[in-house]
């Protein structure tokens, strides 16, 4: 049975967790910064009490920061992690980029917080999530993945059609297999757990002699937190790909958590051409997204945090930098209505 989450529903928010916060992570100098935006947005349309903290790598320019900053978010920046090295073949080649989530346990137990919930960049929150700062401690709690995307193709999982979500569709081949995958197992794109210098330090040794897998830090992350790891419902990280292979399990009007996890779903790249995309729960999904992206009375009215840790001398010439290309990026127009 999973924890009773019960009476965190909508408006009957407990007293706000001293030391939470929200934590997102920003790689590159691509579009993912618009994620980090629409869910900095989305947390304040649904009133959360919580800042957002967005763990940055060096690679992520001032305009990026700054628009970061300008929508309320609590830039910092983090170094890399690197697994060891190996010739594992990612599921995304990409992925080798997400094993620095694993910085965010030091960087928010530096910055005095006792309890995080993480989320990816192209997650949106559309219900208040702020009761998961009130769970229990000593857990690590998460939605359990499903297994039927071709992203999977790589395990024999896949290979016979066994999800974890429904262990009944195809009996494990024991014999021919050997043991099934233990479950349960969880998406890393949200979670909620505790920082800690002391889990910092253990989880960066434990990579250090781990065995990249396809599936890079969210592998990892499940086999490090394999013992205390307590799955929530869904509705905490709708990964979109369970619509069509698990729809029995999903009630959309429930959901409080969407994670544009699925290929081609990510809203500021959406075209619609990939499959499933020209369905129209993802339209729908799609536009609820821009719609709060593009939504002005959701920007930040306070002033712009700090910069943190930047060196103030630059901060003029930065600022001109940034001044000098701020009308470079057009909003994109939010697709046709589904
Ligand atoms: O170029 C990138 C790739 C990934 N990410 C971050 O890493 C997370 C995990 O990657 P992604 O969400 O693309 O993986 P998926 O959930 O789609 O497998 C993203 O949500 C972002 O927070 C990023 O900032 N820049
Ligand atoms: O680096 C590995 C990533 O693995 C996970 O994404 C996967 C997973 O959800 C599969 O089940 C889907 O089939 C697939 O599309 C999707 O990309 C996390 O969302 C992401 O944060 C990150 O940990
Ligand atoms: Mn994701």
């Amino acid at each position: 049975m999973g924890p009773n989450l019960s009476s965190y529903g909508n408006n009957k928010q407990p007293s706000k967790h001293p030391a939470g916060a929200y934590v997102t992570f920003l790689a590159g100098d691509g579009d993912y910064w618009k994620g980090v935006v629409g869910l900095a947005k989305g947390l304040r349309r649904v009133r959360s009490a919580y800042p957002l903290v967005v763990a940055v790598l060096p690679d992520v320019p001032e305009d990026h920061r700054r628009r970061l900053r300008h929508q309320g978010c609590l830039v910092r920046e983090i170094q890399p992690v690197y697994p060891p090295e190996s010739q594992t073949r990612f599921a995304m080649a990409y992925y080798v980029v997400n094993y620095s989530k694993l910085r965010i346990w030091e960087l928010m137990a530096d910055e005095g917080y006792d309890r995080m919930v993480y989320l990816d960049a192209d997650i949106q929150v559309l219900g208040s999530i702020d009761g998961l700062f009130h769970l229990d401690r000593g857990r690590f709690y998460a939605v359990m993945d499903c297994f039927c995307e071709k992203t999977w193709s790589h395990t024999p999982q896949h290979r016979i059609g066994y999800c974890q979500q429904c262990p009944e569709r195809v009996p494990w081949p024991e014999e021919q297999l050997g043991l099934k995958p233990p479950p349960p197992y969880f998406n890393a794109g949200m979670f909620v757990h505790e920082p800690s210098r002391d889990t910092a330090r253990e989880l960066l040794d434990a990579l250090a002699v781990a065995t990249p897998t396809p599936f890079a830090e969210q592998d990892f992350l499940n086999a490090f937190f394999r013992d205390i790891y307590t799955p929530i419902p869904p509705v905490y990280n709708l990964v979109l790909a369970m619509l069509w292979r698990h729809p029995d399990k999903i009630q959309l009007h429930d959901v409080k958590v969407v994670h544009y996890c699925a290929a081609g779903s990510k809203p500021w790249r959406f075209t619609g051409q990939e499959p499933n995309m020209e369905r129209d729960d993802i339209k729908m999904l799609v536009k609820r997204w821009w719609d709060i992206f593009n939504d002005d009375s959701l920007d930040y009215k306070g002033p712009p945090p700090p910069v943190d840790g930047g060196d103030e001398d630059q901060q003029p010439l930065r600022q001109a930098l940034t001044d000098a290309t701020a009308g470079a990026v057009k909003y994109f127009p939010a697709p046709s209505a589904a």
